[in-house]
């Protein structure tokens, strides 16, 4: 049977922490978009791409849609809301685990005002065991969106329900070309690829205001052919946050180093030599140049 070769752009949307970027990990099988249990993780928009004999799927992971509380806040929430443009479907993304509330209504007002048809996606089912509670969650849900053509169950996690979901997309995408070399999983280079490693793991190992306030800039990152070496700073916004990063006799940058170290050489599969510095710039995240600086935002912003 000769099949038509299906492609298009679908973008994942969502409030903080609904588990975006799990599901793209979970269906590209690699990890391009980092997770943490923190809110507003992702910064950027990232493209994984999912190519079979079916056709090209290219998967925007885009920030959670908030309100700005600060320069970064805003730039990262344009990142967010541009990325609802230009694109065949939404795939909205909604967690029954924390039920329905002020920031998913947020959501709603960008992606109503889209015009963009919308999949509506009910993640974490595996830590949402009533059936009942979950139909009543779904039904309200999907009244707050318009335009949506399908609801979806599925754990992001666990993988349950994610099958379904592709094929149903493909169903609905166009026929098309691929729009990226079939053995691409990611629009991003390796270099912004490290500096995410970098903030995943300051992410994991430290809490309160650290999380948000941190940004990673790759100094150096160079192939030396048995070695990559890359040479980062981590930038915290207090002189106060410094000693946090570094730990007691800098036990916490070098767990940090060695995790980080650890992902990469998998992911680059190449021994990696990985030098990190912590500096201080006051106020950073309210500043323009340095926010291009320390988040990668110049090329989605320009
Ligand atoms: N139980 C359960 N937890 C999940 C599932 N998917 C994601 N999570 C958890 O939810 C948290 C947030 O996941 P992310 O994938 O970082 O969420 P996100 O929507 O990309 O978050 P932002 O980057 O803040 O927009 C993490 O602690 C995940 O482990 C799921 O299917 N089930």
């Amino acid at each position: 049977m000769s099949e038509i070769f299906k492609s298009g752009i679908v973008a994942l949307v969502g409030k903080p922490n609904v588990g975006k970027s799990s599901l793209i990990n979970r269906i590209i099988g690699e990890k391009i978009a980092i997770v943490s249990d923190k809110p507003q993780t992702t910064r950027n928009r990232i493209g994984g791409i999912y190519t079979t004999e079916h056709g090209q799927i290219v998967f925007y992971d885009t920030p959670g849609i908030h309100k700005p509380l600060h320069k970064l806040g805003q730039y990262i929430l344009k990142v967010a809301t541009s990325s609802l443009l230009g694109v065949d479907l939404l795939l909205v993304m909604v967690d029954p685990t924390d039920g329905l509330r002020e920031s998913d209504r947020l959501v709603a007002t960008h992606v109503n005002g889209s015009r963009v048809p919308v999949f509506l996606v009910i993640n974490k089912i595996d830590a949402y065991s009533d059936g009942k509670l979950l139909h009543n969650f779904s039904e309200n849900a999907s009244r707050l969106f318009e335009n949506v053509l399908e609801r979806f169950y599925i754990s992001a996690e666990k993988g349950t329900g994610v099958d379904s979901m592709i094929e149903a997309i493909f169903k609905f995408l166009p026929s098309g070309k691929l729009l990226f070399p079939e053995d691409y999983i990611t629009d991003r280079s390796s270099r912004f690829m490290a500096s995410e490693i970098v903030r995943e793991k300051v992410l994991l190992h430290t809490h309160q205001e650290i999380p948000h306030s941190v940004g990673v800039s790759v100094q150096e990152f160079k192939d030396e052919g048995e070695l990559l070496r890359i040479r980062a700073d981590i930038v915290v916004e207090r002189n106060s946050q410094k000693p946090i990063i570094l730990g007691k006799g800098g036990s916490m940058i070098k767990l940090i180093g060695s995790d980080a170290r650890r992902d990469m050489e998998y992911i680059f599969d190449q021994k990696v030599f990985l030098d990190l510095f912590v500096k201080v710039r006051e106020k950073w995240r309210d500043k323009d140049s340095m926010i291009q600086e320390f988040t990668n935002l110049k090329d989605e912003l320009s």
